[in-house]
């Protein structure tokens, strides 16, 4: 029971949309379910009924969210509803309804996406103008609260837009910031440790061959010691560069320590590897240049076996760069094992290593 109590305020905190979803629920369900009884009883079934429909849609749109955690389509669809009945109300009952008209606005820039939300919120406007232009008397009592109501509304619609827009680009910004390198661009260990586990889900659910390089510059304390920090932060810079431009552009990049990086190679068998390694090896030797002449690097690659954990994928790689390192680094070295179907892979055994000396 702790457990999932546990488990439900780690969703609640780490999805967004889905514990908005969730207030935006509790709300509705407190908040309409005692009008929607008062309509009924007093005889008024279309607000009435309207108003059962939205907490019934909004428990559903709920629990599909919690089971799914597709919280786009839970939000579209309670979006929808409560536009057109919440108007449908507002034509009903005139004045008394307007007021509901504002927290409508809010609400669906809380539900969906800005450009979306405003849409809903034009939407709205026109279908209450228009009625009220072909029914006078209907919803607004007099043009001039018909106008009151278009500008108080539209005000309302455009600050919350500013808003939404701003929330969701610094939204944006904190997510990249969160997985990449701040230095080099490149992602960072919290984003590689990620999808090498998703890596090795691919392979496992879709066989899809899977391939990793873990690069480490070599000697890369004496540009430090010579030259200084940010002349050796600049040779970072531009490997991440050179690596970004000469490889695929589905790989990806990570820096996992201070000059180790590691590239991802998805859809890459062992021969794919190697001849990306040796590309790559070849265009930092010809083309990193630091500030007291070429710099290069060492290179392990291994090619993920069939259900091997990540750990012990990148276990391999690593020893295999240790051993390009100490076999007197600038070279590659590529654990050949193949990735053979079913086959029990003991990571304690010590790799097949083809060396690549270029
Ligand atoms: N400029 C700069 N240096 C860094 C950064 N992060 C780590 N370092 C330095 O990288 C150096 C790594 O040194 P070592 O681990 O000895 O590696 P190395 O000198 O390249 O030697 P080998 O890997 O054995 O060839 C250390 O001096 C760190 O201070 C960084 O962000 N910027």
């Amino acid at each position: 029971m702790d457990r999932f109590f546990a488990r439900f305020l780690q969703r609640l905190r780490t999805d967004f949309q889905l514990s908005i979803i969730s207030l935006m629920g509790l709300f509705g369900v407190l908040g309409i379910s005692p009008y929607a009884v008062y309509r009924l009883l007093e005889g008024n079934y279309l607000v009435g009924i309207s108003d059962l429909v939205i907490v019934l849609s909004t428990v559903a749109a709920v629990i599909f969210a919690w089971v799914t955690g597709n919280t786009t389509k839970a939000g579209l669809y309670v979006c929808c509803v409560f536009t057109c009945l919440a108007t449908l109300i507002a034509i009903n009952l005139g004045v008394n309804g307007l007021f509901w008209i504002y927290p409508l606005i809010l609400f669906n820039f809380f539900m969906v996406s800005p450009g979306k939300a405003s849409i809903a919120t034009l939407l709205v406007l026109a279908g209450l103008i228009g009625h009220s232009l072909w029914q006078p008397g209907t919803v607004f009592e007099s043009y001039y609260q018909m106008g009151s109501f278009l500008v108080t509304s539209l005000m309302a619609c455009i600050l919350t837009l500013i808003f939404a827009y701003r929330t969701q680009l610094q939204r944006e910004q904190l997510q990249v910031l969160a997985i990449q390198d701040g230095l080099t661009g490149a992602r960072n260990r919290r984003a590689m440790d990620t999808d090498l586990k998703i890596a090795a889900s691919r392979k496992r659910r879709h066989g899809k061959p899977q391939a990793l390089l873990v690069m480490d510059l070599d000697h890369f304390k004496q540009i430090n010691d010579r030259f200084g920090h940010p002349a050796g932060d600049q040779v970072l810079i531009d490997f991440v560069r050179l690596i970004k431009r000469s490889s695929r552009q589905e790989d990806l990049l990570y820096r996992f320590g201070g000059e180790e990086f590691l590239l991802l190679l998805q859809d890459t068998e062992l021969s794919g590897l190697q001849s990306a390694a040796a590309q790559l090896h070849q265009q930092v030797r010809s083309g990193l240049l630091g500030p007291g002449g070429p710099v290069t690097v060492s290179m392990g690659g291994a090619v993920l076996q069939s259900c091997e954990p990540w750990t012990s994928w990148l276990q391999r790689a690593d020893r295999c760069l240790y051993q390009a390192k100490s076999t007197g680094r600038d070279r590659i070295i590529i654990d050949t094992q193949e990735s053979q179907p079913q086959a029990h892979v003991d990571p304690q055994s010590t790799p097949l290593v083809a060396s690549t000396d270029t």
